[in-house]
């Protein structure tokens, strides 16, 4: 397998904020490895050979896209999506492309994945971790792969409290992941409570990442489904009455429409994934459907909104 790095250097205001910004949407939109660099500091992530990323001069996130079929059209949407950013989160960018033969980086983020603890009652374990568990929170045992969702990014995180906020008030019977990548959101909810889950994603890597990861974390294999879609393409069985969707602001306006069709009366949507500067677009989706809107939580520039159906 080929690979094309990609390096986007930038200039922001906010540079941690944009950095934050700019690996959500290089992962986004399929990219592996990443690494990023901050001006007199050393790599955040090390080579797969052990030894330090030298010194940088400047703000960038370099990460990796396969040279497959999908290649153009990714490299196509993620320049559209960075131009989104540019005037907002960036005050400028240049993307630097450059073609690999293997994959170094391919064990090197374990370097950085440590056991996290989520809200009140959750924590995230890298599976080569041990984690002594003083306030005896329910283990996500997790050994990710290259898909998204350690629980180290913000909006994985937020996306979990708010689960978990639910699952509190009312365990679901049948939880829907729009976007599973890694499975977390899935576990997750079944550790909390919910008797069924249920997950999709475009990306095949991602269902095989969350399939090994379900099973590594004793969700029955009678309790989860998992299948590769766009979006609710595929569903054609409903009543779902939790529903959590960490991707893109724009995914999210476009996945609301449909929400209606898969879930029960007076049930709640999660969606995450949201840029602050974004939000008043998924607000006005859920508006127009008639959803209505519980809770909207901000963390580092990226939002999380419960509401529930009519
Ligand atoms: C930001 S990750 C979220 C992963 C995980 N749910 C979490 O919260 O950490 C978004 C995931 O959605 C998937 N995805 C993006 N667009 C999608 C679409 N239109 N249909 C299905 N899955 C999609 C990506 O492949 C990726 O695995």
């Amino acid at each position: 397998m080929q690979w094309m790095e990609i390096k986007i250097v930038f200039d922001a205001a906010e540079p941690e904020l944009a950095q934050e910004m700019v690996s959500y949407l290089v992962m986004e939109h399929g990219a592996e490895g990443l690494e990023m660099t901050t001006p007199g500091e050393t790599g955040m992530v090390q080579d797969g050979s052990g030894s330090s990323v030298p010194d940088s001069k400047e703000h960038s996130v370099t990460a990796f896209l396969p040279l497959d079929d999908l290649f153009e059209g990714r490299k196509a949407d993620l320049t559209r999506a960075l131009d989104d950013l540019k005037g907002s989160v960036l005050t400028d960018y240049s993307v630097h492309f450059s073609k690999q033969d293997d994959q170094p980086w391919e064990t090197a983020w374990k370097a950085h994945f440590h056991p996290i603890e989520i809200g009140e009652s959750l924590v995230i374990k890298p599976s080569w971790e041990d984690y002594e568990n003083p306030e005896k929170r329910m283990l996500i045992e997790l050994d990710p792969g290259m898909a998204f969702g350690t629980g180290t990014h913000p909006t994985t995180a937020v996306c979990l409290e708010m689960i978990e906020t639910e699952c509190l008030k009312k365990a679901p019977e049948r939880f829907l992941d729009v976007g599973t990548g890694s499975g977390i959101l899935m576990i997750g909810a079944y550790k909390l409570g919910a008797r069924k889950v249920f997950g999709c994603d475009n990306d095949m890597d991602a269902l095989e990442a969350a399939a090994k990861n379900l099973k590594g974390n004793q969700v029955h294999e009678g309790d989860f489904g998992l299948w590769l879609g766009d979006l609710l393409a595929g569903i054609v069985e409903g009543a779902f009455d939790m529903v959590a969707a960490n991707i893109t602001a724009e995914a999210n306006v476009m996945l609301i429409p449909g929400l209606p069709r898969i879930m029960a009366p007076g049930s709640i949507f999660i969606a995450s994934g949201i840029m602050a500067e974004k939000k008043d677009l998924v607000l006005e989706a859920l508006d127009a459907c008639r959803f209505s809107v519980e809770r909207v939580q901000e963390t580092g520039g990226w939002v999380g909104i419960a509401a529930r159906m009519p």
